[in-house]
């Protein structure tokens, strides 16, 4: 008979404490749902390009993918069975052969405001340093507040929040859910408003790559996979493939699911946060993908070919 659970699953994941936090959630999510002891769900830490390149703008050094691509080809190798993201720092496009499996339930989407200086980006001094990687956030702090000055803050969480404790910016923004799954919430000064401030899409979701033709762990994911989350994040992942394949363009997007019902918002923006469309459609939850196209089609009937073309992505 076809074996139909798992008795050993190895979980690649990269090594920062964000990333072992994930990795051990799902860990914990696998061992219960399939009743495994821990020595069966082995962490293989992976180190990616991304960890090593500390030195220049994420962007400049070639967008997403950097975190992934060591962890993929481990999965294509079969020396993993299956690898932990969040989800917004997936590239748009997985490779043949690969797949999203699963995702844990969603936390909070939302990005936090952190400053010892101020409450709000509105109560910010003006011309206001703030200190960023993200063009979503620079964006979109832009056009609430065209004076601030930008400045790139990158590395794991606790140095950024070490950076703005040290005074060499007035604030800087970081996802609510990476805080908390650290325990660091208790440096979040103010949350922001998610309609306001739209989160990168797949923000707060945990996801879990895997082989496509891996019917085992497949099998074993869609027992602990949370399906309110996976049809959000497929709704967001499928708007931003719509507009860009990158990390290059300012883009925030959120669906929100309530029973079968699904309504999303995105925006995309000129880097200087000047011009900016924005978009909302709802549906049927199960429409999820088809919802993210239509509004990620709709944006690009109603922006001037001249604004995609200054993004790059017309
Ligand atoms: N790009 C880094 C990254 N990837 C996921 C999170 C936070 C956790 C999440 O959104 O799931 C963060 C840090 C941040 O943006 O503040």
């Amino acid at each position: 008979m076809a074996q139909t659970s798992p008795t050993s699953m190895k979980i690649g994941t990269r090594g920062s404490a964000l990333a072992l936090w994930q990795a051990n959630a799902v860990r914990d999510a696998l061992m219960q749902a399939h009743g495994l002891p821990e020595e069966a769900l082995e962490i293989v830490v992976i180190r990616t390009s991304g960890d090593r390149i500390q030195d220049r703008a994420l962007l400049e050094a070639g967008g997403k993918g950097l975190f992934t691509k060591e962890i993929e080809e481990a999965l294509l190798s079969g020396a993993i069975d299956l690898a932990v993201h969040s989800a917004k720092d997936m590239p748009t496009f997985l490779p043949d052969g690969l797949t999203l499996g699963g995702y844990l339930p969603r936390a909070d989407v939302r990005d936090a405001f952190i400053s010892g200086v101020a409450q709000t980006v509105q109560d910010l001094p003006r011309n206001a340093v703030v200190g960023t990687a993200s063009l979503r956030r620079e964006a979109l702090l832009k056009r609430i507040r065209p004076d601030i000055e930008v400045k790139l803050l990158r590395g794991n969480v606790p140095t950024r929040l070490k950076r703005v404790e040290d005074g060499d910016f007035h604030a800087t923004l970081l996802a609510a859910a990476g805080l908390e799954r650290l325990g660091l919430q208790a440096h979040i000064t103010s949350l922001l408003d998610v309609r306001s401030f739209l989160p990168a899409c797949g923000q707060g979701a945990v996801t879990i790559e895997c082989r496509e033709q891996d019917g085992i762990t497949r099998t074993a994911l869609d027992a602990i996979n949370h399906l309110p989350t996976q049809l959000a994040a497929e709704c967001e992942r499928t708007f931003l493939g719509v507009l860009d394949g990158s990390c290059r363009t300012p883009i925030g997007g959120y669906a929100s699911v309530t029973a079968d019902r699904l309504s999303f918002k995105g925006i995309i923006l000129s880097e200087d946060g000047r011009d900016f469309f924005e978009v909302e459609e709802s549906g049927a939850a199960a429409d999820a993908a088809e919802i993210g196209r239509r509004a990620g089609h709709d944006i690009r009937t109603r922006a001037p070919r001249e604004f995609l073309e200054k993004l790059g992505i017309a």
